[in-house]
C-alpha cells in the first residue's frame, strides 16, 4: 500500500523537480546571454557614428572596442550590404547578408574566415543603409550552456533557424522528438530563445538516481519514506551543485584591480574580484557565475573564502603597500544579513598591521538591502571596527538614493557606464557632474570606475573625484603582477 501511494508521488516530484531544473537553467543562461549582447551594444553604439566614415579613420575605435569590450571579439562597419571595414583586417569587402540575421539583429554562426571551427553569434545594429556587426566568441556562448546542461536538463540556443548546445556546435534547429516537454524562453530584449528539456529516460534515471533508496524505505518505512522522497525532489539544482564543487575545490580565487588617487595618480588601492578557475573552462569571469550565486545562496561561503584568500595573499606584503591602503571587497545582500560578516572583517584586518589598510565593503544593488536590526547592528560594529561601506555601481539601480538614505555610507562608486560619458554629449556629462556634486554635498568620497583613457581621468580628476579605477590604470589581475604593478609608477 505505501508503495502504491508513493511511487505515483514520486513520478509527479521527480516531473516537477525536472521541469523546474529546466526553467532555471534556461533563465540562468538567457540572463547572461543577454549581458553579452548588452556588452556587444555598447560596442556597437560607441562607434556608429563611425559608420560610413573611411576605414582608415574608423579602424582604430573598431579595434579599441574588440578589445576592451567584454565577450567582444570583432566589430565591422558595413554600408549598402557590403562589410567595409573590420577591426581584425581594416578594408575589405564582404557580404554583409542582412537577411540571414533574427529580427534583422542576431545571427549565429558555425564560424567564419577567421575562426571556421569556431561558432560566433553576431550583433547586428542597423542604422539606414549602415550598420554595426559586432561578434561574440561562441566559447562564451559554449561555457554558459555547458554550466547550465551540466548533470540533467539540455539547454540550448536558438536563434532563427539555427541552434547551439553545451557542445558548443551550431546546427540547423529541429525540433526534437527525444526531448520530453521542452520550455521555451524567449529574451524580452534580443531575438533569441532558450530551450530547456529533460532527454528521453531522464525522468527514469532521475528517479533511480534520487529514490532507489526511498523504494526501499517505503516498503518499510511506508509514508515516512514518501516525505523523505519529496525532500530530495527538492535537492539543489545542477548550477549549484556544480558551484558547491568548485568552492569546495578552492576554484573561486581573488583577481585584483588596482585604485589611484584622483589628485596625483598615486597607488593608493584595489579593489578584489572573483573568477573562477575552472578545471576545464578556464577563467569565468565575474558576470557569469554571480548572480547564480547570490541567488543560490552561496556567494556568502564564496566570499568568506574569498576574503581568507585575499588576507593570505596580500598580508605577507602589507609593509611594500602604500599607507591607507584602500582594499574593496563586494559584498552582496544576502551577507549583510549574517552577522558573521563583522568576525570575518575583524579576522580580515587584525592580518595587517594595525592602521596599515583601511577595508571598504562594496554593497551591491542587483538584490536590495532592505534596513533591518540586523543591519542596523551590522553596520554600526563594522564602522565601530573602523570599516568603511561603499555604494558600488551607483546610479544604476533603483535603490541607490535609497541606500544614501538608509544606511550610512561613507562612499559612491560611480559605475562605468557613467564615466564612459565624461566624453561624450553635454547631457550625459551632465548626469555625470551631477552625480559628483551629490556626492561632494554630501561628502561622500568618489570613486570613479571603469577609467579607459586620459581624457575620462583628466575630466574627473579636475572635478575633485578622489579615486580613480579602470583598464588605463590597470586590469584585474593575480598577485603576483599586481606586486610587480604597484613597485611601479601607474601608467600615464
Ligand atoms: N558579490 C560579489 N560580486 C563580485 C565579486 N567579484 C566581482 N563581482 C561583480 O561581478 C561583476 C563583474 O565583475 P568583473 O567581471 O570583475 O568586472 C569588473 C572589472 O573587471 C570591470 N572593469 C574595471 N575597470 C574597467 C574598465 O576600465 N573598463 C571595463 N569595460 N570594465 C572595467 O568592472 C567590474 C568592476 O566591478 P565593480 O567595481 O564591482 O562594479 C561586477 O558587478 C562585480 O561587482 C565578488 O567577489 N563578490
Amino acid at each position: 500500500m505505501p508503495l502504491l501511494l508513493g511511487f505515483p508521488l514520486m513520478i509527479h516530484q521527480s516531473e516537477n523537480a525536472l521541469e523546474a531544473r529546466a526553467i532555471e537553467a534556461s533563465r540562468f543562461a538567457l540572463n547572461h546571454i543577454e549581458t553579452m549582447l548588452d556588452s556587444a551594444d555598447l560596442a556597437a553604439n560607441a562607434v556608429s557614428q563611425l559608420s560610413g566614415k573611411p576605414c582608415a579613420e574608423a579602424e582604430r575605435a573598431l579595434r579599441l572596442q574588440a578589445t576592451s569590450r567584454p565577450f567582444v571579439r570583432s566589430v565591422n562597419l558595413t554600408e549598402n550590404g557590403v562589410i567595409y571595414c573590420t577591426s581584425l583586417n581594416g578594408s575589405v569587402r564582404d557580404a554583409e547578408e542582412a537577411n540571414a540575421y533574427a529580427g534583422g539583429r542576431l545571427r549565429l554562426m558555425a564560424g567564419n574566415d577567421v575562426t571556421p571551427d569556431r561558432a560566433v553569434l553576431i550583433y547586428r545594429l542597423p542604422e539606414k543603409s549602415k550598420s554595426v556587426l559586432v561578434g561574440i566568441d561562441g566559447q562564451h556562448l559554449k561555457n554558459i550552456l555547458q554550466l547550465v546542461s551540466a548533470d540533467f536538463a539540455t539547454v540550448s540556443l536558438l536563434i532563427g533557424d539555427s541552434r547551439m548546445g553545451g557542445d558548443g556546435m551550431v546546427s540547423e534547429f529541429a525540433p526534437n522528438r527525444h526531448l520530453v516537454r521542452p520550455i521555451a524562453t524567449s529574451s524580452r530584449k534580443y531575438p533569441f530563445t532558450m530551450q530547456a528539456a529533460n532527454p528521453d529516460g531522464m525522468r527514469l534515471r532521475y528517479l533511480m538516481e534520487h529514490y532507489l533508496p526511498q523504494l526501499g524505505l517505503l516498503a518499510l518505512l511506508g509514508t515516512l519514506a514518501g516525505v523523505g522522497a519529496y525532500k530530495l525532489g527538492l535537492r539543489a539544482l545542477s548550477p549549484r551543485v556544480e558551484m558547491g564543487r568548485a568552492l569546495s575545490a578552492g576554484e573561486f580565487v581573488p583577481y585584483y584591480q588596482p585604485l589611484v588617487r584622483g589628485d596625483d595618480y598615486e597607488w593608493c588601492g584595489l579593489e578584489v574580484l572573483m573568477r573562477w578557475k575552472h578545471p576545464t573552462d578556464g577563467l569565468i569571469p565575474a558576470d557569469l557565475f554571480i548572480p547564480y550565486a547570490e541567488r543560490s545562496g552561496l556567494i556568502v561561503p564564496m566570499t568568506e573564502h574569498l576574503m581568507i584568500q585575499t588576507c593570505r595573499e596580500l598580508a605577507p606584503h602589507a609593509k611594500r603597500l602604500p599607507p591607507d591602503f584602500h582594499i574593496g571587497i563586494n559584498i552582496s545582500a544576502a551577507h549583510c544579513m549574517d552577522l558573521r560578516l563583522i568576525d570575518q572583517c575583524r579576522q580580515f584586518l587584525s592580518a595587517f598591521p594595525a592602521g596599515s589598510i583601511v577595508l571598504v565593503l562594496e554593497l551591491t544593488e542587483r538584490e536590495l538591502i532592505e534596513p533591518t536590526d540586523v543591519t542596523d547592528r551590522l553596520f554600526a560594529e563594522l564602522r565601530g571596527l573602523g570599516v568603511k561601506i561603499a555604494i558600488d555601481d551607483f546610479g544604476t539601480g533603483q535603490s541607490s538614493l535609497a541606500y544614501l538614505q538608509k544606511f550610512h555610507i561613507d562612499a559612491l562608486k560611480i559605475d562605468r557606464s557613467f564615466v564612459a560619458m565624461a566624453g561624450s554629449d553635454v547631457l550625459s556629462r551632465h548626469i555625470l557632474d551631477n552625480i559628483i556634486d551629490l556626492a561632494n554635498r554630501l561628502n561622500l568620497d568618489v570613486v570613479a570606475e571603469g577609467v579607459e583613457s586620459t581624457q575620462q581621468r583628466d575630466y574627473l580628476s579636475e572635478r575633485g573625484v578622489q579615486y580613480l579605477q579602470g583598464y588605463f590604470f590597470g586590469r584585474p589581475m593575480p598577485i603576483d603582477p599586481l606586486l610587480q604593478t604597484l613597485k611601479q609608477a601607474p601608467p600615464g
